[in-house]
């Protein structure tokens, strides 16, 4: 098992026994805190790792400031015009992302499909498996974000196809991906305890666990080793320092479009949104990120 891995098992096992000592608002706003604190620092370095990429030492820094602006700002304006083709677009990555940094030292298939197809079958049924166990509130705030119902959400039919399909892979990866026989059971256990977070905790606290334990902190571990060659405290140092102002203008501005639209109702809409906005450009990053380090 890796080192990380069995951190955020320890700290997730915590996590389940915390849940049933907290009340589901007091897990909201510490899972809130969770996101913007790791979760954006784990995104906030997305302009050096760009510049660090091979072929691009030589480009200049303003260059991909301004394209990463223009990202964003176009993600957000789409998200404001065709809300709902948006964010299922953002799910759908954000599913293969997700599964991409988890599965990221698994070694490659025989098909060249098949590993993408694991990571974004493994994603979906994490998130999948969130929004079954907070369907109502889910849909709440796809609704505000798009004003569609989706019934999809209250329908298991999703949950239960992309169960199916990660059984037959992990079967299959059980029998063909060496490095995976190794961890099956281990992957198993993680599976159980983040159905146990995702059903006793809010849905923001469920989110967050996930988010920072098993996705942001290994994903902050690997750039790290990305950027300075092997991870140290020194050189979690040197990235936070690096990325701090990003950070910060982060924060300050999902502060300032709260500020300015201030309705509580809306916030975790505005919240997500942003999210989006800021993810699209990330997962980019990240994948090459990885295809370098294949
Ligand atoms: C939890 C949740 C949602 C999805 C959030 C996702 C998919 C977040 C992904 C974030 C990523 C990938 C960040 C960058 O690393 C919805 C659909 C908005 C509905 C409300 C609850």
């Amino acid at each position: 098992m890796k080192e990380i891995s069995k951190i955020s098992i320890i700290i997730s096992f915590l996590a389940l026994w915390i849940t049933s000592r907290l009340n589901s608002d007091d897990q909201t706003l510490i899972g809130f805190i969770f996101i913007f604190s790791f979760g954006i620092l784990h995104g906030a370095n997305d302009l050096v790792l760009i510049k660090n990429l091979k072929g691009n030492k030589n480009r200049s820094f303003l260059t991909f400031l301004g394209i990463y602006v223009l990202v964003v700002f176009i993600s957000a304006i789409l998200f404001l015009t065709i809300p709902l083709i948006v964010l299922i677009i953002f799910v759908v990555i954000s599913a293969y992302h997700f599964g991409e940094q988890h599965f990221q030292d698994l070694e490659n298939y025989k098909w060249t499909w098949g590993k993408p197809v694991f990571y974004l079958v493994y994603g979906s049924f994490i998130l999948l498996l969130l929004f079954y166990f907070h369907n109502i509130e889910v849909q709440k705030i796809i609704f505000s974000i798009t004003n569609y119902e989706i019934s999809l959400v209250t329908n298991p039919a999703p949950l239960i196809i992309s169960g199916v399909a990660l059984l037959l892979l992990m079967i299959y990866n059980y029998f063909y991906i060496p490095t995976f026989k190794k961890i099956m059971v281990a992957e198993i256990i993680y599976l159980i305890v983040f159905a146990l977070i995702f059903k006793l905790g809010s849905l923001i606290w469920g989110f967050a666990i996930y988010f920072i334990l098993w996705h942001s902190i290994p994903s902050l571990h690997d750039q790290i080793k990305f950027l300075y060659g092997k991870y140290s405290f020194e050189n979690f140092k040197l990235y936070f320092k690096s990325a701090f102002v990003y950070w910060i203008v982060s924060l300050i501005g999902i502060g300032v479009f709260y500020y300015f639209l201030k309705d509580e109702k809306i916030f975790d809409a505005i919240f997500f949104s942003f999210i989006a906005a800021i993810t699209f450009p990330h997962a980019f990053v990240i994948l090459k990120m990885f295809e370098k380090k294949a």
